[in-house]
C-alpha cells in the first residue's frame, strides 16, 4: 500500500521501519517483506518515480537531466579550499529509488580487494569478495541492448547473476569506442583490455555496463520496490514524509525504536514504532544527519545545537570521502555524437521514436561507453607515505571517453565541429571531509564539505592521470581522429591550476557512518551494520563504506543491501 501523508496510515507499529526508499532502502524493504509474517514500513522524504515528469528518470537518454529538478535534494557544498573556494551543487535522489533513480547508471562493482579490505576492517569475513558472490548474483543480471547487438567479447556472462536489477552495454558503439578498444590491443602492457570490469579484477580498460534493461533505467525502485508493492500486503510505503530523528518509545533510553516523521517544518509530527528494528538507509548525507539529530554523534557538534548526547560517536558525519571529476576536450576529425546532441530536431525525433517503440538513440547509453581504471606506478613518489587503494589490483584513478564535448562548469561549448572528451576521476583520494548540522531542524540542509584536493596525493594523482589520458590518446589507434586539445596542458603547474578550477563531485560520497570491528571504539556501525552504543538500529547505505569504492558505488550499495537483508532475516529467523 502507498500512502502520501502520515495521517493516512492505519497503524503506527511495524516489525521493521526502513528510513529512505533509496538504492539500499528499496532492497531492504523488498527482501524483508518477502516473508509475509513480517510487517514493513518504508518512509521516503522524496516523491514518486511514477508521477509528473518521470520520463526524465526512466529514459536512458535523459538520465543526467533529473539533477537539479524536483527529484533532487538540491544540496550545495561548502566553499572548497582546494578548488579556489568554489561551492558546487551536490545532487542526491529525492525520489523512490533514491540516487539510483537519478544517477548516470554506470554499474561497476570495483576490485575484489575493496571487499576483502572491508572484511578486514570489520573483522567479518562475510564481506569478502568470495563470500559475497551469492549476493552479487542475487542482485543483478545482464540484459541485451534493445537492438540485440551481439556483445560477445565485450563482457563475461559468467560473472553476471539472476537478480532483478538489469545491466547492459550500449546499443550503439561509436567510432571513439572502437579506437579506445583498439588502443588496448596496441598498448596492451600499459593499457590492458579487461573483458569485464565487474569480475572482481577492477583494473584495465573495458566496456561500460549501465543499469538499463528493457530500454529503460533499472533502479532499486523499478527492480525491487514496485514489484514488491504490487504483490504484497505486508509492505507499506509512506511518501513525501521526512524522518526527523529516532527516539526511545519506552524501555532503555538507548533503544531507538521510535521514528519521528513529518511532512514539513511546520506540519504535525508522527511517531512510528518498530517492534524489531529500524534500518537507516537515508544515504551518506541523510543518515549521519538523522543520527546526530537523535543524539548519536560527536558530542561537541551536538552541543552546538543543544541536542542531548545519547552516544558520543565522534565518527558520525566524519571521514566523508568523495571522488572528484573533471573533463578535457579535443577536436575530432571523425563522426561523434556532438552534431546529434546539438540538433534539437534530431533529439526530438529520437525521443519520439523512443516514445513510440522504445528503440533508437534514446534507448541505451550512447555517449559514455568505455572506461579505464589505472594505478600509479609502484615506484611513484606519491606512494611513499602509503597506498590509499585497497590493494595492488585496485585503481588510484580512472579515465573515460565521451563521444561529445563535455564542458567543465561554465566552460562555453562550441556550436559546430566534432569533439570528444576525456574525464578523469580520482578513485582513492586521501582528502577527508564531513557532514555537519546547521541547526537542530531536520529540514535545514546540513553542511556538506567533501574537502576536495586538500592533499598533495590527490593533486599529484590527478596530474598523473591527465598525463596518462594524453598518452592514451596519442596512440596510433587515434591517428587522424584526434585533433587539437581545447586547453593545452603541458606543465604540472598548468594541470594543477586546471584541476582546481574545473573539478566537481562525481557524487560518490561515502563513509559518514563507517563500519568497524565489533570491539573497536572508532567507527559508527559494527560488522553487521548495527549502530554502536544503541539498540535496534542498523545503517544500510553508502555511508557504511570505510573508504571510497574502487568501482562506482551503486553496485557496491546493492551488494551491501542484499547481504544486510540476509543478516536481518537471520537475526529474526525470517
Ligand atoms: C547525479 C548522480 C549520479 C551518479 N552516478 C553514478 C553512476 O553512474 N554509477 C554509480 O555507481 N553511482 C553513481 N552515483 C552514486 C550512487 O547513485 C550512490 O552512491 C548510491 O545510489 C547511494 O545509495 P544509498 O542507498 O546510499 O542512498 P540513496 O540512493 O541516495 O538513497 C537515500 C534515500 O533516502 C531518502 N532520505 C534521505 N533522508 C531522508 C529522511 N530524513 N527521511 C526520509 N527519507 C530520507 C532519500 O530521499 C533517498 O531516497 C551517482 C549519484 C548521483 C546523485
Amino acid at each position: 500500500r502507498i500512502f502520501t501523508a502520515p495521517e493516512q496510515l492505519t497503524t503506527t507499529s511495524y516489525d521493521f521501519i526502513v528510513v529512505g526508499a533509496g538504492t539500499a532502502g528499496c532492497v531492504i524493504a523488498s527482501r524483508l517483506s518477502e516473508n509475509p509474517s513480517a510487517t514493513v514500513l518504508l518512509i521516503e522524504a522524496g516523491v514518486s518515480d511514477n508521477g509528473t515528469d518521470s520520463a526524465v528518470l526512466s529514459t536512458p537518454f535523459l538520465a543526467a537531466q533529473a539533477v537539479g529538478t524536483i527529484f533532487d535534494w538540491n544540496y550545495t557544498t561548502t566553499s572548497q579550499v582546494g578548488l579556489n573556494g568554489r561551492t558546487m551543487p551536490y545532487p542526491r535522489g529525492f525520489v523512490l529509488g533514491g540516487s539510483s533513480s537519478i544517477n548516470s547508471m554506470v554499474y561497476a562493482r570495483g576490485p575484489s580487494e575493496d571487499w576483502d579490505r572491508i572484511a578486514t576492517t570489520s573483522g567479518d569475513d562475510g564481506w569478502s569478495w568470495n563470500n559475497l558472490q551469492q549476493f552479487i548474483f542475487k542482485n543483478e543480471r545482464h540484459a541485451p541492448a534493445w537492438n540485440n547487438r551481439s556483445n560477445v567479447g565485450e563482457y563475461n556472462p559468467k560473472v553476471h547473476g539472476h537478480g532483478p536489477l538489469m545491466t547492459s552495454l550500449t546499443a550503439n558503439p561509436s567510432e571513439l569506442d572502437h579506437r579506445v578498444i583498439n588502443t588496448t590491443a596496441e598498448l596492451a602492457d600499459e593499457f590492458p583490455f579487461n573483458l569485464d570490469l565487474n569480475s572482481g579484477d577492477g583494473l584495465g580498460f573495458g566496456w561500460l555496463q549501465s543499469t538499463i534493461g528493457d530500454s529503460a533505467r533499472s533502479s532499486s525502485a523499478t527492480a525491487y520496490l514496485h514489484p514488491a508493492l504490487n504483490s504484497r500486503s505486508n509492505l507499506d510505503l509512506l511518501l513525501n514524509t521526512q524522518v526527523m530523528n529516532l527516539i526511545s518509545t519506552g524501555g532503555a533510553a538507548t533503544t531507538l525504536n521510535g521514528v519521528r516523521a513529518s511532512q514539513s517544518e511546520t506540519a504535525a509530527n508522527f511517531t512510528f514504532t518498530a517492534a524489531k528494528e529500524v534500518i537507516l538507509s537515508a544515504g551518506t548525507i541523510g543518515t549521519p544527519q538523522i543520527l546526530m539529530l537523535s543524539g548519536v554523534g560527536p558530542k561537541e557538534e551536538l552541543e552546538k545545537f543543544d541536542i542531548t548526547t545519547l552516544v558520543d560517536a565522534p565518527d558520525v558525519g566524519r571521514n566523508m570521502q568523495d571522488q572528484p571529476i573533471f573533463f578535457l576536450q579535443w577536436a575530432a576529425n571523425g563522426d561523434t555524437l556532438f552534431s546529434f546532441l546539438n540538433d534539437p530536431d534530431a533529439i526530438n525525433a529520437a525521443l519520439a521514436q523512443y516514445e513510440q517503440n522504445k528503440t533508437g538513440l534514446a534507448a541505451s547509453s550512447i555517449v559514455f561507453n568505455t572506461i579505464g581504471f589505472l594505478r600509479l606506478p609502484d615506484n611513484s613518489s606519491l606512494l611513499e607515505n602509503g597506498d590509499p587503494s585497497s590493494g595492488p589490483h585496485a585503481a588510484h584513478y580512472q579515465i573515460s571517453f565521451i563521444d561529445t564535448f563535455n564542458g567543465n562548469g561554465n566552460q562555453v561549448a562550441p556550436t559546430d565541429g566534432n569533439w570528444i572528451s576525456g574525464s578523469v576521476v580520482l578513485i582513492s583520494p586521501t582528502s577527508r571531509g564531513s557532514i555537519n548540522l546547521t541547526s537542530s531542524s531536520a529540514f535545514d540542509h546540513p553542511l556538506i564539505d567533501p574537502s576536495f584536493f586538500t592533499t598533495s596525493f590527490d593533486i599529484g594523482t590527478a596530474i598523473e592521470a591527465v598525463k596518462t589520458l594524453q598518452t592514451f590518446l596519442a596512440a596510433s589507434a587515434f591517428d587522424g581522429f584526434i585533433g587539437s586539445p581545447v586547453t593545452n596542458l603541458t606543465t604540472d603547474a598548468q594541470i594543477e591550476a586546471y584541476v582546481r578550477a574545473a573539478a566537481v563531485t562525481i557524487k560518490h560520497c561515502v563513509s559518514t557512518a563507517k563500519i568497524s570491528k565489533a570491539n573497536e571504539t572508532g567507527g559508527v556501525v559494527g560488522p553487521h551494520l548495527q549502530v554502536k552504543g544503541v539498540d535496534g538500529v542498523r545503517v544500510v547505505d553508502a555511508s557504511i563504506f570505510p573508504f571510497t569504492v574502487g568501482g562506482f558505488p551503486q553496485a557496491e550499495v546493492y551488494i551491501v543491501a542484499e547481504r544486510a537483508a540476509s543478516l536481518i532475516k537471520e537475526t529474526w529467523s525470517l
